[in-house]
C-alpha cells in the first residue's frame, strides 16, 4: 500500500486504482463473532463488534475488519443498523469508537468501492457514506473516537464525526482528509466537519494539500484532542467519556446546538424518504449556511425558554430570523444600533448586499469584528482597485460565481455519483467562458480543481443571501 500511495502522487486516484485493483483482498476475511456474557445488546456483526455496558451506559464499538477496517458498502451498512441500534437504546448515552486491528483505525472509504461499479451501485455506497455521517455526527450520544491507529480519510471523516478524539501516541500513525493527493475531491460535508474541528486556515491547507498529520502534528492542530500511550487510549476514552456523560442535559441541547450549524436537518425528526441526498443538501446548505455566525445561533439571542425549544419551534424561529437577517454583526437590533424605522426591506436588503458583498473576500471577512464605522464599509475596502470593484461589475461576477456553484448535488464529486471526468468545470452546465478562472484574478496554476472549489464553495456560500441566490432568478 505505501507503493501504491506513493504512486497515487504519481499516478492519481486511477493509479491508486489500477494498483489496488491488482493487489487488494482486503475486507474479505470473516471475523469470528465476538460475544461478551456481561453484556448486552451485543452485536454479532462480523465487521463490527459492538459492547454496551448497561451499568454505565457506554457503548464501545470495535472496528474489525481486516485488513484495514475499509469502509466498504457492507462495513458502512453494519455500521449503520448497530448506530442505530444504540441511538434507538435509550439506556446508552455514549458511544467510543475504536478498532482492534493493530496500527490501523480505519484506512477510509474502500477504494475498491470507486472502481468499476454500476452506478447503482455507486449510488448505493455514496449514500450509506453520507449516512454513516449523519447517524454519527448527528448522534444523540456522546461520541468519542479512541483512534488506535492511522486514520486516513474517511476514517478521518469519522473521527472528526465525534465529539472527541483521544489518538494514540504514536508518529507513526497518522490522520487527514488526504483525498486531494490521490487526485479526488474532498466531499464539501467532510470539509465542513473539518473546518469545525480544527478552523479554516487549517482546514484549507490542509484539504488544498491533501495532508496527513502524524499524532503530534494532528495535536497540534486541533484534529485530535489527546495524545496518550497506544495502550491506554481505549481507558482514556472510557474516563473521558464518563466526563461526557456527567454534563447535565448532555446529548440534549448543548450537544444538539453545537451540531445544528453544520448539520441541521437530520435532527428536524424528518422522515428516511426526506433524506435524500439532493433533498437534504439543499435545505442544510440554506439553513446551516445562512446561519453560520459565530457566537450568533445559540438560544440565547432568542431569549427562549427551554421548553421552547422543540426542534420544529427552534428551526422555524431561527430559519425566519436567520434568514432575515444573516449579516454577521447584525443578527440582533441591538448590534447594529438602528432604530426600528431603519428595517424596512429595502434598506435591509440594501445594506446586506453591500455588506455582504463587501465581506464576501475570502480571509477579509473581519469589517463587523473591527468596529469599523459605515462609511468604511465601501467596496474599496477590500484593498481593490476601484475599478475593479465597481457594484455592478461585482455583484455580478460573485453572483454568477455563487449561482453556478449553488445547485444542490453538482459541488461535490460524490453525491452525484459522477465519474471523476464529470467534474470538469463545464458540469455545471455552464458555458466554458463563464468559467474562465481570470473571473478572480489568480493564476492559472491555482486551478487545480480541489483549489479551486475549496475556495469558490466558501466563496459562494458565504453569499447566500436569502432571495438573491436562486437559479431562477439568474439562470444562465
Ligand atoms: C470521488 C470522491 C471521493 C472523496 C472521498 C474519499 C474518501 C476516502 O476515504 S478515499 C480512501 C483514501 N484512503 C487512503 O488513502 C488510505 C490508504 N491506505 C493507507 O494509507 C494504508 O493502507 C494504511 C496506513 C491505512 C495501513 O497501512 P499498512 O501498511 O498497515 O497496510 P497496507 O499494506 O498499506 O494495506 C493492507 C491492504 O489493505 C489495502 N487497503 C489499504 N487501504 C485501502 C482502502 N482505502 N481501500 C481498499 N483497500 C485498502 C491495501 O491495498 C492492502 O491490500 P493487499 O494486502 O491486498 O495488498
Amino acid at each position: 500500500m505505501a507503493n501504491v500511495l506513493r504512486n497515487s502522487a504519481k499516478f492519481g486516484f486511477s493509479g491508486v486504482l489500477s494498483q489496488l485493483s491488482i493487489h487488494s483482498r482486503h475486507g474479505r476475511e470473516c471475523v469470528s463473532p465476538c460475544f461478551s456474557l456481561q453484556q448486552r445488546n451485543n452485536s454479532t456483526s462480523p465487521k463490527i463488534k459492538v459492547d454496551l455496558d448497561s451499568s454505565t451506559g457506554v457503548a464501545v464499538l470495535r472496528m474489525q475488519s481486516p485488513p484495514v477496517n475499509s469502509l466498504s458498502l457492507d462495513f458502512l451498512t453494519e455500521f449503520c443498523i448497530n448506530l442505530e441500534k444504540l441511538e434507538m437504546d435509550r439506556s446508552c448515552r455514549g458511544l467510543i469508537i475504536t478498532s482492534t486491528l493493530s496500527k490501523v483505525f480505519s484506512a477510509g472509504l474502500d477504494i475498491m468501492e470507486m472502481y468499476g461499479k454500476s452506478p447503482e451501485r455507486c449510488g448505493e455506497f455514496w449514500k450509506a457514506v453520507q449516512e454513516m455521517w449523519l447517524k454519527l455526527y448527528g448522534s444523540n450520544m456522546a461520541t468519542i473516537a479512541a483512534i488506535n491507529g492511522s486514520s486516513p480519510a474517511g476514517g478521518c471523516l469519522m473521527s472528526i464525526g465525534c465529539d472527541y478524539r483521544i489518538m494514540a501516541d504514536n508518529p507513526r500513525y497518522s490522520i487527514g482528509l488526504n483525498e486531494t493527493q490521490l487526485g479526488i475531491v474532498a466531499p464539501f460535508w467532510f470539509k465542513d466537519t473539518l473546518v469545525n474541528t480544527v478552523g479554516n486556515r487549517a482546514a484549507e491547507l490542509s484539504l488544498e494539500l491533501g495532508l496527513l498529520y502524524s499524532a503530534p502534528d494532528a495535536l497540534k492542530i486541533g484534529l485530535v484532542d489527546q495524545l496518550v500511550p497506544e495502550d491506554q487510549v481505549l481507558s482514556t476514552a472510557q474516563d473521558t467519556m464518563s466526563k461526557w456523560l456527567a454534563v447535565p442535559g448532555q446529548n440534549t441541547l448543548s450537544h444538539w446546538l453545537y451540531r445544528v450549524r453544520t448539520l441541521s436537518l437530520s435532527h428536524t425528526g424528518c422522515t428516511g424518504s426526506e433524506h435524500s441526498p439532493s433533498h437534504w443538501l439543499y435545505r442544510v446548505r440554506t439553513l446551516s449556511l445562512t446561519l453560520a455566525v459565530p457566537g450568533q445561533n445559540t438560544l440565547s439571542h432568542t431569549g427562549c425558554t427551554r421548553s421552547e425549544h422543540s426542534p420544529s419551534h427552534w428551526l422555524y424561529r431561527v430559519r425566519t430570523l436567520s434568514l432575515t437577517l444573516a449579516v454577521p454583526g447584525q443578527n440582533t437590533l441591538s448590534h447594529t444600533g438602528c432604530t426600528g424605522s431603519e428595517y424596512s426591506p429595502s434598506h435591509w436588503l440594501y445594506r446586506v448586499r453591500i455588506l455582504s458583498l463587501t465581506l464576501a473576500v475570502p480571509g477579509q471577512n473581519t469589517l463587523p469584528h473591527t468596529g469599523c464605522t459605515g462609511s468604511e464599509h465601501s467596496l474599496s475596502h477590500t484593498g481593490c482597485t476601484g475599478s475593479e470593484h465597481s457594484l455592478s461589475h461585482w455583484l455580478y461576477r460573485v453572483r454568477i460565481l455563487s449561482l453556478t456553484l449553488a445547485v444542490p448535488g453538482q459541488n461535490t464529486l460524490p453525491h452525484t455519483g459522477c465519474t471523476g471526468s464529470e467534474h470538469s468545470l463545464s458540469h455545471t452546465g455552464c458555458t466554458g467562458s463563464e468559467h474562465t478562472l481570470p473571473h478572480t484574478g489568480c493564476t492559472g496554476s491555482e486551478y487545480s480543481l480541489s483549489h479551486w472549489l475549496y475556495r469558490v464553495r466558501t466563496l459562494s456560500l458565504t453569499l447566500a443571501v436569502p432571495g438573491q441566490n436562486t437559479l431562477s432568478q439568474y439562470t444562465l
